[in-house]
């Protein structure tokens, strides 16, 4: 279990977050949403000790962060985060192994196993056949998918991603969260794509300018009247044949229109709400 409270920061001066909390339970996915520059990436950043917040307190399944260990941190948390180009010069192995390093004594080299859970961790992201590259040649989605075979080589007990389906095609962006959810490990995952949210988060907790304006279930915050305001566009709920809610949008700029457009294939597979 994840466990902010009151958090709090400021970059030189500057409110970037303020009174923040965030509860993810055992085995939840709780999907970070909001604008552009809310706080998200920082919330997150906080969560894994990359920025100690100017007050807050965070813990981790009841234990503050501030008092574990770092390789103790690493065991109970595995992040995802876009990595700046360039600066893993090692193969794609190599890569998903340092995941294995929380579990590796000082002087401890890798065993058979720790090989085979980073081989299986390469497979559950559909890079198995990447396996024999540098990781600094690979594309954008490939990258992405390496490293968050890395997270999972880690079997930590909690997981943490700042847009994982950024780079990404759609089947990817799927598989990926349909995989996170699989696991059933507590994640807490920053995300854009509102739809994708809907679809593989079990609650979300929106920013906005550095506050979260509201948090609950899918059903309390994928509503127009909470984001509309937000996010500054017009939105539509629908609900697709799985009774997932979805959303289209449409830009404050475009005239609103009188009619609806009959035959859409939104309008054959879900049902205005
Ligand atoms: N190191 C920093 N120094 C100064 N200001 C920063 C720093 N990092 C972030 N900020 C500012 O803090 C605010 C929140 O940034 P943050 O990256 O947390 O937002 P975000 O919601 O993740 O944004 P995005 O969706 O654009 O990635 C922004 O105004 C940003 O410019």
């Amino acid at each position: 279990m994840i466990l902010a409270t009151g958090v709090s920061h400021a970059y030189s001066g500057v409110d970037v977050l303020r009174d923040a909390a965030l509860t993810a339970a055992h085995g939840e996915v709780i999907g970070l949403i909001g604008p552009n520059g809310s706080g998200k990436t920082t919330l997150l950043r906080t969560l894994y000790r990359a920025l100690t917040p100017d007050q807050g307190t965070i813990r981790v399944d009841g234990v503050s962060i501030d008092s574990v260990r770092p390789r103790e941190l690493a065991r109970a948390l595995a992040v995802v985060v876009q990595e700046p180009a360039g600066e893993l010069p090692l193969s794609v192995t190599d890569t998903v192994m340092l995941g294995r390093i929380p579990h590796l004594g000082t002087w401890q080299r890798q065993s058979q196993r720790d090989i085979d859970i980073a081989a299986e961790a390469l497979d559950q992201v559909g890079a198995e056949h990447l396996v024999d590259r540098d990781f600094g040649d690979l594309s954008g989605g490939e990258k992405q998918r390496v490293l968050i075979a890395r997270a999972l080589a880690q079997q930590a007990t909690h997981l943490l991603m700042d847009e994982p389906t950024n780079h990404l095609d759609i089947h990817f962006q799927h598989e990926i969260l349909a995989l996170v959810r699989q696991l059933g490990v507590t994640t807490v995952v920053v995300l854009h794509d509102l739809n994708l949210a809907a679809r593989y988060c079990d609650g979300l907790v929106l920013l906005d300018r550095g506050e979260v304006v509201t948090s609950g279930t899918i059903d309390d915050v994928l509503q127009p009247t909470v984001l509309e305001p937000v996010y500054g566009i017009r939105m539509q709920r629908l609900v697709a044949e799985d009774g997932c809610p979805q959303l289209l949008f449409r830009s404050l700029r475009e005239p609103h229109p009188q009619t609806h457009t009959h035959g859409s294939r939104e309008h054959v597979e879900a049902r205005v709400r």
